[in-house]
């Protein structure tokens, strides 16, 4: 059966958004926090989407918000525990993505063994590109990633240097939660996180394929 919606504008379709945590040993290494032997997941819903022309909002409770650049896989073909060698079947294909992440209520998270939802899953918490084909990326398990604020390098990696690559994660994920049409996985950031301050410009890429610019602002 053909879907009447159109996957070029999946952040439309309201499906889920899993995020892989830590998935970069140098990241992982930078917040202090042991390489993984499993992977790291959390979620974020639908209305943390925002494509370019829009702000990305600062959390009214947060004073301390940064950039976490990361590949997006976008799912085309739903299923429940994907073997690894069928997982790149059921790619649609990506989108570069930032998982804005409140820092400070992270932390505070941590001390108190509490769930990331307010850190991490904010209106305006994932920021996502125009859709990129899968054809488009002939390897991406090898493409730059970087991020730039107010026209300075802050994040530059390759998603060679991911701990779990792509099809071990959409195997993985899918023996937990049965993955759909339209779903989005963030595959984790590499080092150089850091604060962005209200008015500043998040200017990411990937190399030779896209680039997305957003502005940051706080809500009055
Ligand atoms: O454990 C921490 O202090 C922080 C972890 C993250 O925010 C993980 C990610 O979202 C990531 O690595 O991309
Ligand atoms: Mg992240």
């Amino acid at each position: 059966m053909t879907s009447s919606r159109n996957l070029n504008r999946f952040w439309e379709w309201g499906r889920k958004i899993i995020c892989v945590g830590r998935n970069y040993p140098d990241h992982a290494k930078e917040l202090k926090n042991a390489v993984p032997t499993e992977p790291v997941l959390f979620l974020k819903p639908s209305s943390a989407y925002v494509t370019e022309g829009s702000s990305i909002m600062v959390p009214f409770y947060s004073h301390n918000l940064h950039h976490e650049v990361e590949l997006g896989v976008v799912i085309g073909k739903g299923g429940t525990a994907i073997p690894q060698n069928a997982a790149m079947d059921h790619v649609a294909g990506y989108a570069l993505c930032l998982d804005m992440t409140a820092r400070d209520v992270q932390d505070e998270c941590k001390t108190k063994g509490l769930p990331w939802t307010l850190a991490k899953a904010f209106n305006t918490s994932c920021p996502v590109s125009e859709f990129i084909p899968k054809e488009k990326i002939a390897d991406p398990g090898n493409v730059k990633i970087w991020l730039k604020v107010n026209g300075q390098l802050r994040q530059e990696g390759n998603t060679s240097q991911m701990i779990f690559s792509i099809p071990f994660l959409i195997s993985y994920i899918s023996e937990i939660i049965t993955l759909e049409e339209g779903d989005l996985i963030l595959t984790g950031t590499p080092k150089g996180v850091s604060s962005v301050q209200e008015h500043d410009e998040l200017l990411a890429g990937i190399e030779g394929i896209v680039s997305m610019k957003f502005r940051v602002d706080r809500p009055q």
